[in-house]
């Protein structure tokens, strides 16, 4: 039986402010003891409200953040969350909400799609070009966009190279945390759809951080619900919000009405149709 691509069991964080005057140290349990894995070519969202801990376990799966406690494993192998390794690393890719703050300003496209082939691998500069320009095509981009810089494209398509960019390295999992919170419903669908025709081509696995329970519906093979911290309820879509059984997960579900939901999914759907 292969192993899941990515298992974390216990994870656990822990953050500590430093005390004052008359002021004691504080510990925030930020994320409690998560466990779950993730399979091959699978999409698991995770859901809950601002501050119940999804951004800091986006962090320790992406080994940016080490965990308190608990372990994390990749395509079967364990993390040293002390020494990770270069190799781990790049097994492992996050797509964020604004992917502006992340790209060199005077950096032409093609170099930023190049560039993780140039500081990684001994490929010639000319196989490099190639498969920058491959994976842009892949993203629903054109070639007149490679000699581009970051302020000529829209939102939607600045998120196109933050996933093409992600993908250069063949990655393990990409973690996307909240990837299309901040465009347009209909830019929104174009980019869902793409992520969905990515992973049906090269069988990529998606932890899916969003606050947006629409999204969630129409990307999600799994979902994930937390709470302060803590998994309350984690099952398949089709589980979760058909049947969802923890107290938490109702109210959540009950403060977006099934109408708006369903009208939402029913929007996005259309839009991707349209889109393809
Ligand atoms: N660096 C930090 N130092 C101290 N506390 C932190 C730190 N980062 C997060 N926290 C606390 O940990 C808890 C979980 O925060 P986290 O950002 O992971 O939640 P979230 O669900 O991603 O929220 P949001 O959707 O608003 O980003 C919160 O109580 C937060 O205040």
């Amino acid at each position: 039986m292969t192993a899941p691509v990515l298992e974390v069991r216990n994870l656990t964080r822990d953050y500590t402010s430093s005390g004052g005057f008359l002021r004691p140290a504080k510990v925030v349990h930020a994320v409690k003891g998560v466990n779950f894995s993730l399979a091959k070519g699978r999409t698991l969202a995770v859901v809950g409200e601002s501050g119940c801990g999804k951004s800091t376990l986006a962090r320790m799966i992406t080994l940016i953040d080490p965990p308190t406690a608990g372990e994390i494993l990749i395509d079967g192998k364990p993390v040293d969350a002390g020494h990770v390794t270069h190799d781990m690393r790049q097994k492992v890719q996050i797509v964020f909400q604004n992917p502006y703050g992340s790209l060199n300003p005077r950096q032409k496209i093609g170099d930023v799609l190049a560039e993780p082939l140039l500081l990684n691998t001994k490929m010639p500069a000319a196989e490099r070009r190639e498969r920058a320009m491959a994976m842009l095509l892949k993203v629903g981009l054109g070639p007149e966009h490679f000699n581009r810089y970051p302020h000529m494209f829209s939102g939607g398509q600045r998120q196109r190279i933050a996933i093409a960019r992600a993908l250069m390295l063949n990655p393990s999992f990409l973690v996307l945390d909240e990837p299309v919170s901040a465009l347009d419903l209909s830019v929104q669908a174009q980019i869902l759809n793409l992520l969905k025709d990515l992973q049906d081509e090269f069988g990529l696995t998606y932890v899916f951080i969003s606050h947006d329970l629409s999204v969630v519906r129409y990307i999600a093979d799994e979902v994930m619900v937390m709470y302060f911290g803590d998994v309350v309820e984690h099952g398949s879509r089709e589980d979760v919000f058909g049947n969802p059984q923890h107290s938490y997960t109702k109210t959540l579900f009950a403060a977006t009405p099934k109408s708006d939901v369903e009208s939402i999914r029913a929007r996005i759907a259309k839009k991707a149709a349209l889109a393809s």
